[in-house]
């Protein structure tokens, strides 16, 4: 097992100080739990933050530094204004709430987006100055979305993944926040990225379409040059340990002491973080609501409710804090007595026992998120029920309603709904409660924790990272390689890998530098340079026919090569098919807005870089479905370029222009061929062995070098006017 780093802005760990006194112990949560057992056993390190330690003395923050050593976590210290910028500030109070789909919540302006960055720095500064060759880095959550970019920056060859604990929302969401693009780039440094539910997968695919073009296959996604896999990966909890506490002596000892200070009541419980996201005051209403529409429930209900406080320094979870006690109260006011009240409200942790008490005696659990990316809370409660009893309500929106479905689900929004269904709840026979606990724990138990480290982990390292380039590996060597030929022969694909894309392709005219480059280039002695585009001859001959160069174009159908020579087309192509396949072209123009159809002398290609990018994938490719279903049998085939669906003729393609050009000079020539898109790699493909082929830009390739884009191809190009 290779070394594992993990990095996650808290440490799995408590410091404990009691006056003079001052541990560390290890947490009790999930992550700590599932992780524990690798982090131990791969000799690993974990890095983050060990919470508020401003308070402890000089000495006092020395044990604490070697108590931590001994746990293997290396302390990352936040400053005050780290902790109110990076941590309560762009993390809390722009992504939590951005995340949870709650825009309302986010400040007008953001102010602490230099303050993140900076932390996601530090926090890949310090791993990456841990990292031995070999080791595996696991970065999580919201907080660090930054760093696996940063990290590859300094660690093109480390194996990353990150793993996003909360909902990764509609891209209509995300793409909102001013930062989009950098957070998006930051986590496609990782090699895998890991979310809880493949909706969330979805969306993060859909935002990455939306915020930077990228088209996603199913699981993975090409981003320059590297490929990112992409996966849903539902977090469990340790399940055999709260099974174990919930069966030990003393947890039944306090259920026992639980049921009966509630005797003659059913027992309603909640467990949150003091959370805005957790739906605790339309849980209070639906209570509310149950005893104000059923007078016969009135004394014979008890809702205990338990919030951790949780962020107390932002303003909204203070007002939430507000928002609930009021609500407490005004139902106490209303349906108590003074010998009872119906609602239990306690705003603090409690220990693993008294958690594991409260689970197990409960009738219903109340889990109702408004949005949650898992909720391990709904997990814990079915762990301690071996008793196969107790009902779990469910909220929709939690990732975890995905795995949990013999729970009772409910729209947490529906208050009215979520009465019906505590009702329901109540009401619910001992044999179907038993049915649903029985496969709910069944679920729980097989997907604990261990089970979803270990399907993370195993993926993260059977992907092949060591085969991956980095962005810019591959232009030394093609300058190094074409400065040492005797002669050489440059083709040159045009649209992506000279120029960058505009939003009509008249509008991609050759600015001055690229011409005055070209002649230069195609000036050297024993050099000859040819342009190998897919665009129609006139626009080449107008935009470059006076450069001492080679043109070809539609993909080779028409070819000049010499300069002022005449253009010729490939002989025996048909074109008659194109009054056929037109009319289906149009169509899809008349209903997309903002694409066209651009026709040349044999082919067809239907634009769409001005439409939705999400809508134009998919009507692109519903466009290829038709053609090929029309014109199988046809003369023609259908290609997909970049932002276009082009129809040609069969057998006219760029890789017929290496053939002819070859011929035309001879052997002993050196053929580098550059391109970026689909169309290009048949020009690869002719490309012989001792050839160079180049793929500019960060689709998969077959070409034998990748560079970033048109910038590299460039100096690529001016590297040779230097001798
Ligand atoms: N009063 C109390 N006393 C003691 N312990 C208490 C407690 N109330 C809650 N807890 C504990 O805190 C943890 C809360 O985990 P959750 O998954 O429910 O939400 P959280 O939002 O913190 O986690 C984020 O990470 C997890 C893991 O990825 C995702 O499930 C979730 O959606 C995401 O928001 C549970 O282990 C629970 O036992
Ligand atoms: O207490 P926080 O702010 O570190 O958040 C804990 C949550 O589990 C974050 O996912």
């Amino acid at each position: 097992m290779s070394r594992l780093l993990l990095v996650s802005n808290r440490l799995p760990v408590t410091v404990k100080a009691e006056k003079d006194q001052v541990s560390v112990v290890r947490s009790a949560g999930g992550l700590a739990t599932g992780l524990s057992g690798p982090h131990e056993r791969s000799g690993g390190l974990w890095i983050g933050w060990p919470g508020d330690v401003s308070r402890l003395s000089q000495a006092q923050r020395a044990k604490v530094d070697a108590q931590l050593a001994e746990l293997r976590c290396v302390p990352l210290y936040l400053s005050a204004s780290e902790v109110s910028r990076f941590y309560e500030g762009y993390s809390n109070r722009v992504l939590w709430p951005l995340c949870h789909y709650l825009l309302d919540r986010m400040p007008r302006q953001d102010r602490d987006w230099d303050a993140y960055s900076k932390v996601n720095e530090r926090f890949a500064e310090l791993a990456a100055s841990h990292y031995q060759p070999g080791d595996t880095i696991w970065v999580h959550d919201y907080q660090l979305m930054l760093v696996p970019g940063l990290l590859r920056k300094r660690l093109p060859e480390a194996r990353i993944g990150f793993f996003h604990h909360i909902p990764f929302p509609s891209s209509e969401i995300f793409r909102t926040l001013p930062h989009r693009e950098a957070l998006v780039r930051g986590l496609l440094g990782a090699d895998l990225v890991g979310f809880h539910t493949s909706s969330y997968v979805h969306h993060f695919s859909n935002t990455m379409l939306q915020v930077l073009g990228l088209e996603t296959e199913v699981d993975h996604v090409t981003h320059e040059g590297r490929t990112v896999r992409l996966g849903a990966f539902p977090m469990g909890i340790d399940a055999a340990a709260f099974e174990r506490l919930a069966q030990e002596q003393g947890t039944l000892d306090e259920v026992k002491v639980l049921r009966e200070r509630a005797t003659g009541q059913r027992l309603l419980v909640g467990v949150d973080r003091l959370d805005y996201t957790k739906g605790i005051p339309r849980r209070l209403l639906a209570v509310q609501r149950l005893l104000e529409r059923e007078p016969s429930w009135r004394g014979r209900l008890r809702f205990i409710q338990v919030a951790v406080p949780s962020r107390t320094q932002v303003e909204d979870y203070a007002a939430y804090r507000e928002e609930v006690d009021e609500l407490v109260g005004r139902i106490n006011g209303l349906y108590g007595t003074i010998h009872n009240v119906p609602v239990h409200y306690l705003y603090r942790s409690l220990n693993e026992r008294q958690l594991a008490a409260l689970y197990r005696g409960a009738d219903v659990m109340l889990v109702t998120p408004i949005r949650d990316g898992m909720n391990l809370v709904a997990k814990e409660f079915c762990a301690s029920r071996p008793d196969e009893d107790g009902v779990l309500l469910l909220s929709e929106f939690a990732g975890a309603s995905n795995e949990l479905c013999e729970a009772t689900v409910v729209n947490p929004y529906d208050v009215e709904g979520m009465t019906d269904a505590i009702l329901k709840a109540l009401e619910m026979p001992a044999a179907e409660r038993q049915r649903r606990m029985r496969a709910l724990r069944e679920r729980v138990k097989a997907h604990d924790v261990h089970w979803w480290v270990g399907r993370f982990l195993d993926t993260l390292q059977a992907i092949p990272v060591a085969t991956q380039q980095p962005e810019t590996a591959g232009a030394k060597d093609v300058m190094a390689r074409l400065k040492a030929a005797g002669r050489r022969v440059l083709l040159l694909d045009y649209d992506g890998t000279l120029v960058g894309y505009a939003a009509r392709p008249e509008l991609a005219s050759p600015d001055p530098e690229l011409k005055s480059l070209l002649a230069r280039v195609a000036a050297l002695p024993h050099t000859s340079v040819h342009i190998v585009s897919g665009r129609a001859k006139e626009t080449l001959e107008a935009w470059l026919g006076e450069l001492p160069v080679g043109l070809h174009g539609e993909h080779g159908l028409w070819s000049r090569p010499k300069p002022g020579g005449e253009w010729k087309m490939l002989e025996g192509v048909s074109t008659d098919w194109k009054a056929q396949a037109r009319p289906l072209l149009d169509s899809f123009t008349a209903r997309i807005p903002g694409s066209f159809v651009e026709e040349k002398t044999a082919s067809l290609a239907w634009h769409y870089r001005q439409v939705d990018a999400g809508y134009g994938a998919s009507q692109a490719r519903e466009l290829r479905l038709k053609l090929i279903e029309a014109f199988a049998q046809g003369p023609m085939e259908v290609l997909t370029g970049d932002k276009v669906v082009e129809v040609r003729p069969r057998g006219a393609h760029k890789g017929r222009v290496v053939t002819q050009v070859m011929e035309a000079l001879g052997p002993g020539v050196l053929v580098a061929a550059f391109g970026d898109d689909r169309t290009d790699e048949d020009l690869f493909g002719a490309v012989p062995e001792d050839g160079i082929s180049v793929h500019a830009g960060g689709r998969p390739t077959r070409a034998g070098y990748r560079v970033s884009g048109p910038d590299e191809v460039r100096q690529i190009l001016a590297s040779l006017l230097k001798g």
